[in-house]
């Protein structure tokens, strides 16, 4: 049996907010709402990957932070989604890939957008702690 690819997603904060994305692909995940991240490649660490991602994707340098507790199956099981917070470094997000929205969601704002299933949690337990957060200004 083939163990699961790991998928990273970052709960990007700045301010007191999450960010969060919009897929444009495949045609089935188009227009729901995720944390933008993305595959590990051979050899690197989710942390790393999310660097890496988050620079491709946004333009944006992130300092992953902590992992949020638990692991989702993405994919039938093919994929597993794990999830860091990560503070912005530099860099204000765009769309540059893989995305053709973003929006800074606070913590009464998190289920305003269609979030992929396998977010939620991750979601609603950064959100718990949006609130009294110290990223940011
Ligand atoms: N990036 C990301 N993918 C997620 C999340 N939630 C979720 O179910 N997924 C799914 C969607 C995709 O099936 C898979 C990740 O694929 P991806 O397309 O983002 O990965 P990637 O950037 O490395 O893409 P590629 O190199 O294969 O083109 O995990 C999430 O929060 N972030």
């Amino acid at each position: 049996m083939t163990a699961a690819r790991l998928v990273v997603g970052g709960a990007v904060l700045s301010g007191g907010r999450l960010l969060a994305a919009r897929r444009t692909a495949p045609a089935a995940l188009a227009g729901r709402w995720e944390l933008p991240g993305g595959k590990l490649e051979p050899g690197e660490t989710a942390p790393g990957a999310l660097v890496r991602e988050l620079r491709e994707e946004l333009g944006v340098e992130v300092e992953p932070l902590e992992r949020v507790p638990g692991q989702w199956p993405v994919a039938g099981g093919a994929l597993v989604l794990q999830v860091w917070t990560a503070r912005l470094v530099s860099g204000s997000p765009l769309p540059l890939q893989d995305h053709d929205e973003l929006r800074w969601l606070r913590q009464g704002e998190v289920d305003s957008v269609d979030w992929l299933p396998q977010d939620r949690p991750a979601v609603h337990w950064v959100a718990s702690r949006l609130g009294g957060s110290r990223e940011g200004s």
